[in-house]
Order: structure tokens, then sequence, then C-alpha cells
């Protein structure tokens, strides 16, 4: 047995805060409850140990729960690499495609401030973001996906010769636009770890982040720096993909690997974190990178490998937080 003020302390403990002040009358208690956020199983689970305590308020025959209808929570997925030019930009592309088609409803930021290359890769240079009461409304890349970058706000080809704090919050503008009903924003992440980096991932809590790779030592190396700072800044690793994993000759079909072979996926061990799988380097990826036409739009084997990752990204990203 418990009183109301007492169940009223107790449910704000269990619910961390999502319940509003519950109230009885004629035997019925009712409240709200803010599900926004929680996995099915985590909301049932809550309204269940709700009931069995309203039921304890002496004089209540009955709970009645209100649930909020969820609140959006827009969850950033942060795709960065160590290193320049291992091809974080062509992932993340090809990434916020696959997931597309996997029904996510994605958006994309380049937050390459000083190389953005998502417009060219996404076939929407010719786009002009407008605001709308301060925000920002992206543009239209491939597939229909809403994305801004800094290569929609600058004239093309002129340099940025920004200091810090201005780069932070050129990227907050291109976070916190207006995104409308998207789900999943892919965030490709400027190359390396410095403080902009460290500002972003603090600021912006991604939910979790994916590190491309080469399969050279070196590229390794800073791969295992990039995951550092994720970890720092306490945000779940997603796993690593090796991108430009073997060579496949486009005349003889003979495979090489310029790179070496398997060490993203035994740094991924060593790491223990998952390998999400690889990317082989190809003529044709490149082709049509720059021509704007993403292969994972199309069919055929790279549009398979880039499905197969979004797969193991969309699993990561259901699982409860
Ligand atoms: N799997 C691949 N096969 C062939 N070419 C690739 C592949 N991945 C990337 N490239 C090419 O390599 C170059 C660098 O790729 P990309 O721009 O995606 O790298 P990045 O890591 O984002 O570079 P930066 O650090 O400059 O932003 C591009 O010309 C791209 O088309």
């Amino acid at each position: 047995m418990t009183d109301l003020p007492d169940f009223a302390a107790r449910l704000t403990a269990l619910t961390d805060g999502r319940a509003s002040t519950p109230r009885v009358k004629d035997g019925v208690m009712t409240l709200a409850l803010d599900v926004g956020g929680l996995a099915p199983e985590q909301r049932d689970g809550l309204a269940a140990a709700i009931r069995e305590g309203g039921l304890t308020v002496p004089g209540v025959a009955e709970v009645r729960i209100a649930m909020t209808a969820e609140k959006k929570v827009l969850k950033i997925l942060a795709v960065a690499s160590g290193k320049g030019g291992v091809g974080k930009s062509t992932l993340s592309a090809n990434l916020a495609v696959a997931l597309h088609r996997l029904g996510l409803r994605v958006g994309l930021v380049d937050a390459d401030i000083y190389g953005p290359s998502q417009a060219k890769l996404m076939g929407s240079e010719d786009q002009k973001p407008v605001a709308r009461d301060k925000k920002l409304v992206p543009v239209t890349g491939v597939a229909g996906i809403p994305m801004l970058s800094m290569a929609h706000l600058v004239e093309p080809g002129k340099a940025l010769a920004w200091r810090g704090p201005m780069v932070g919050n050129a990227l907050s503008q291109l976070i916190e636009a207006e995104w409308g009903d998207t789900q999943l924003l892919v965030v490709d992440m400027p190359p390396g770890t410095g403080d902009i980096q460290l500002t972003m991932v603090q600021k912006h809590k991604p939910a979790g982040a994916v590190i491309v790779s080469t399969p050279q030592d070196l590229a390794l190396i800073d791969a295992t720096r990039a995951v550092s700072l994720f970890a720092q800044a306490g945000v779940p690793m997603v796993g690593l993909v090796e991108n430009m994993a073997g060579y496949a000759c486009p005349h003889c079909g003979e495979i090489s690997d310029p790179f070496g072979q398997g060490g993203a996926e035994s740094t991924a061990g060593d790491l223990a974190m998952p390998f999400l799988g690889r990317i082989p380097l190809a003529i044709d990826i490149r082709r049509r990178s720059d021509a704007g036409d993403p292969p994972a739009a199309g069919d055929g084997p790279y549009a398979d490998a880039f499905a197969a990752i979004a797969q193991k990204v969309a699993d990561w990203l259901k699982q409860p937080a």
C-alpha cells in the first residue's frame, strides 16, 4: 500500500521524469507518459510497471495511461576516418542511399567543411538551400534524399579561411536544419581527429559511428585514433568498413590487393568492434561517384556490397539505446 504523493514520487524515478502527475477520480487513475525514443518493449514494460504500482494506491481500481505521440528523435550516424582520401564521403553517400532503399527516412549532412564533396556525389550541385524561420531547408539529392553540404552555401572553388568556432557554427546550422520527418542523419565527418571533430561529437551526440579505412597499415593506425575520439566522447561504435579492398582488373578480372588484405577486419577484431564489410577498389565506383550517380542506387555487386553494410547498420540502429 502506498498513498498518491508517494506513488507520484516513485513514478518520477521509475519513468525518468516521463510521466505527468497522476490524478485519481472515481477510482480511476489517469496520467500521461512521454514514450518518445523508447523501444516498443521498453514502452510496454514501463506501462505495465506503472499500472502495477498505480493499483497499489488506495481507492484506485483502474489505471489509464495516455501515451503521448512519439516524439521525433533524429538520430545521427557519424561516418568518419582518421585519414583523408580513404573513401569516407563515398561511403557516406552510398550508405545514405542504401539505408533509404531499406525504407529508413534518411538525410545526409556533409560536415567536411573545408573539402565538401557530397553535392557532387549526390548530384545536387546546382541547388541552393533556402532558410525558413532561421533554419536551413535541405536540398534534394539522389533518390529524393534531403541533404545539406557546405558546398551548397559557398561559391564553388572558393577557399574557406575560417577559424574553429565559425566552423562549429556552420556545422550546427547544417545539423539543426529543418529535417522534417527524417529519422536518421548520415553525417560525413571532416577527416582527422581534431577539435572540430571532438566538438561535433560532443555537441551533436551521434547515436553511433562508422569508421572507414583502407587496408593499409597507416590508414588503420589513423582509424584507431578516430575510434578513440568517439570513445572519449562516449559515442558507440557501429563498426569498421574496409574500403578500396582488392582491385578487380576490369580487363582480365584478376583480383589484386594494392593496399594489402584483411587489415581492417583484424583491426576491428583487435578493437573489439564489429567489422561491417568491404567495398572493392573499382573504377566503376569512382566513375559513378564523380558523375553524381552513387552505385548503391543501382544494381550489381557494388550496390549489393553497400546494401549488406547498410543492413548491418540498420540492424544496429534497431537495438534499444
Ligand atoms: N571503393 C572505391 N573504388 C574506387 N574509387 C574510390 C572508392 N572509394 C573512394 N574512391 C575514390 O577515391 C577518392 C577519395 O574518396 P572520398 O572523397 O570518398 O574519400 P574521403 O575519405 O571522403 O576524402 P576526404 O578526406 O578528401 O574527404 C574519390 O575520387 C573517390 O571516387
